[in-house]
């Protein structure tokens, strides 16, 4: 079984559940394996940043893996440090490089950094009028930043990935992506495990015949969310894909609507303004 597609706002389409591989201890040891283990298993949407040290690994996994180039969608993101337009335009290079691609699918400014995000979306937007990549976006992007962005963009981001789970609710942002015809990608889907034990979400587990990981994940994909969760072992790789046979019911949103308690995992974007 593959993933549900959903089409970006310039035509592509990504497939909705991806892996995430951004290793805590950068230990990117097990990275090549757990990317061919997702593309045996099914995923076709792969994300990694030059940050997680790990994209020459992705690509290694890219080229060993039995599966064509144009069916995978690999996402990378341009590091706060490179940011500022010839900079970028050098990073993107770089990460070419390492993953072994001579295109990337999706490249995404990492966070809004102040005095740099300006030029680094004017570097972005080069590559993509170059036909170099196929889809430019943001990632931790807040209303401010989006409100920011419409008056300089001559590009609409494709996507903003941010920090977005029920106990961590984004709804504002996503209400102004979906307005700008961004698509809204949730990182750190099943909160890296934290709330993993939470009674209600263990409830809704319980009836569902699940993990209280899959019903996090199913979560972001019942709100239309695009999701990467993260995972370097094979079994949970595989669970973790186990959510594309049943949806959750009104009563569980419901239920998982009440759960934010402003837990994030990732720093705040606001200390971005
Ligand atoms: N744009 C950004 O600033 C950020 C992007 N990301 C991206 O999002 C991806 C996912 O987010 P993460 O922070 O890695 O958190 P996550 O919420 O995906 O949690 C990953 C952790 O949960 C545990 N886990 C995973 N599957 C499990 C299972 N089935 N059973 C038990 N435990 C399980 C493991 O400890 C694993 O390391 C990253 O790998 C990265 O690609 C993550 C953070 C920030
Ligand atoms: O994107 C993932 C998480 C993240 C946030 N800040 C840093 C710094 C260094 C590596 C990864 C990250």
């Amino acid at each position: 079984m593959h993933s549900p597609l959903i089409t970006l706002n310039n035509g592509i389409k990504i497939a909705q559940l991806g892996l995430g591989v951004f290793e805590e201890d950068f230990d990117v040891s097990k990275t090549k394996e757990a990317v061919k283990k997702a593309l045996e298993v099914g995923y076709r949407h792969i994300d990694t940043a030059a940050v997680y040290r790990n994209e020459e690994e992705v690509g290694k996994a890219l080229k060993e893996a039995d599966v064509a180039r144009e069916e995978i969608f690999v996402t990378t993101k341009v590091w706060n440090t490179d940011q500022g337009f010839d900079n970028a335009l050098k990073a993107y290079d770089r990460s070419l490089k390492a993953l072994q691609l001579d295109y990337i699918d999706l490249y995404l400014v990492h966070w809004p950094v102040k005095e740099k995000r300006k030029d680094t979306w004017k570097a972005l937007e080069k590559i993509y009028k170059e036909g170099r990549v196929r889809a430019i976006g943001v990632s931790n992007y807040l209303v401010p930043h989006l409100e920011e962005l419409e008056t300089y963009a001559n590009v609409v981001p494709a996507v903003n990935q941010i920090e977005h789970t029920p106990f961590c609710n984004m709804n504002s942002t996503h209400l102004k992506c979906k307005q700008m015809g961004i698509a809204l990608e949730s990182y750190s889907p099943m909160v890296r495990g934290l709330k993993k034990d939470h009674p209600i979400l263990k409830e809704i587990a319980a009836k569902h015949q699940r993990s209280t990981f899959q019903i996090l994940i199913r979560w972001a994909l019942d709100n239309g969310v695009i999701t990467i969760p993260k995972s370097s072992s094979s079994e949970r790789i595989r669970n973790n894909f186990e959510v594309l046979d049943f949806r959750l019911g009104i009563d569980d949103l419901k239920a998982l609507s009440t759960l934010h308690d402003g837990t994030r995992v990732a720093d705040d974007p606001m200390d971005y303004l």
